[in-house]
């Protein structure tokens, strides 16, 4: 088994520590996904997991060995970063072959290697051409192809869709998840800013904020049931509406009072000791919808209406200080700026945060 164990990982740059003790358990084949805010340390796991950073503390396993100071090359790790790094002068096929030939692979096994990458990436006509004569995804699949000849037990991406157009990583992305279905026992971790490629290529992913893990889990576990605000408003596109509230009664149900006044009802059980606490009400943009009659959860002025076609965002102003409420509604909608709008919403898909930000639910 091709497991990885991080075990209470940490990384420290002189005096400042930026990675606080990760702990985290990766099943062979598993895609793993790494997302968070700029500079909460996702490239710098990654690249402690392919060797090419020093651990300051902890211990990381592959397939049960402690590797914390096996050289990159001896990891059994292929990594494919933002930047292809061709070799400009040489054809697709002997960049593919360039790491085989230095490793001393017979031409056959080299041969054998690079033409099944290259029918996976479907790059077998490119194969006698230099990559100044490809387009960036090429050239970005070329990269990986690399990698797949390297039989890597564990495969890392860095961004590696981030220099392409819209079209392209689109086209990308999914060649990269059909790359995950043929070699369904590599695992595989990814790092992205990117929602839909996190939401759509991992089995898991795992939110860092500020070097320490806030939640592990499916994507549609963490934009479901985000653990706690942090990801409940990283998680998702618009990011979730959240309104300061005070809790006014307890039980299988809570009731809350919303800044503004109105007082709403949410199916999460609460005990009787948080009543008169202040939280936070969630409620994501695309869960909202227009409500014509009086049992709404609040209502508010339009100050700016979108009209993508495909869905109609409004923003709300006044309920939160200097923070709209979005609301996602699909269609396209009879409404202009300055109207009054009652929402509502399905109760199942609200959320309710505690003082400390954590999610009702979660406790
Ligand atoms: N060589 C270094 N010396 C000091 N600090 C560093 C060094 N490399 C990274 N850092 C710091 O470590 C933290 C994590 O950086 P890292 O590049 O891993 O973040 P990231 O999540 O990948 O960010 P981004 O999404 O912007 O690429 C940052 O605060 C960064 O400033």
């Amino acid at each position: 088994m091709t497991g990885l164990v991080l075990k209470d990982i940490r990384k420290s740059y002189g005096a400042v520590d930026v990675i606080h003790g990760i702990d985290l358990d990766i099943k062979q084949g598993e895609f793993i996904v790494f997302v968070g805010p700029s500079g909460c340390g996702k490239s710098t796991l990654l690249r402690m997991i392919a060797g090419l950073e020093q651990i300051t503390g902890g211990d990381m396993l592959i397939d049960g060995e402690r590797v914390n100071d096996v050289p990159p090359s001896k990891r059994g790790i292929a990594m494919v970063f933002q930047s292809y790094a061709l070799y400009p002068h040489m054809t697709v096929y002997d960049n593919m072959a360039f790491g085989m030939r230095i490793a001393g692979e017979s031409k056959e096994e080299i041969d054998r290697r690079v033409r099944a990458a290259a029918d996976i990436l479907q790059l077998t006509t490119y194969l006698d051409r230099l990559p100044k004569a490809l387009s960036g995804g090429q050239r970005q699949r070329v990269a990986i192809g690399r990698a797949i000849c390297r039989n890597p037990k564990v495969f890392l991406f860095d961004e590696p869709l981030s220099n392409l157009d819209a079209a392209l990583r689109v086209a990308t992305r999914i060649e990269i998840a059909k790359l995950n279905e043929q070699m369904a026992d590599t695992t595989m971790i990814y790092v992205t800013h990117d929602q839909v490629e996190a939401m759509t290529l991992a089995d898991r992913i795992v939110v860092l904020s500020a070097g320490r893990i806030e939640q592990v889990g499916a994507p549609l576990e963490l934009y479901e049931r985000p653990a706690n605000l942090f990801v409940a408003r990283f998680i998702g596109s618009p990011a979730m509406n959240v309104i300061p509230a005070k809790i006014t009664s307890a039980g299988a149900a809570t009731a809350l009072e919303l800044t503004g006044g109105r007082t709403v009802s949410v199916d999460i059980a609460t005990a009787a000791s948080e009543v008169g606490k202040s939280a936070s009400f969630g409620v994501r943009p695309e869960d909202l919808q227009i409500s014509t009659g009086d049992d709404y959860l609040f209502a508010g002025t339009v100050s700016i209406v979108e009209a993508l076609g495909e869905v109609t965002l409004l923003y709300i102003e006044g309920l939160v200080p200097g923070e709209p409420i979005i609301a996602k509604i699909p269609g396209i909608l009879d409404v202009k700026r300055g109207d009054t709008i009652r929402f509502t919403a399905d109760r199942a898909k609200l959320h309710l945060f505690n003082a400390a930000g954590q999610s009702y639910r979660a406790l």
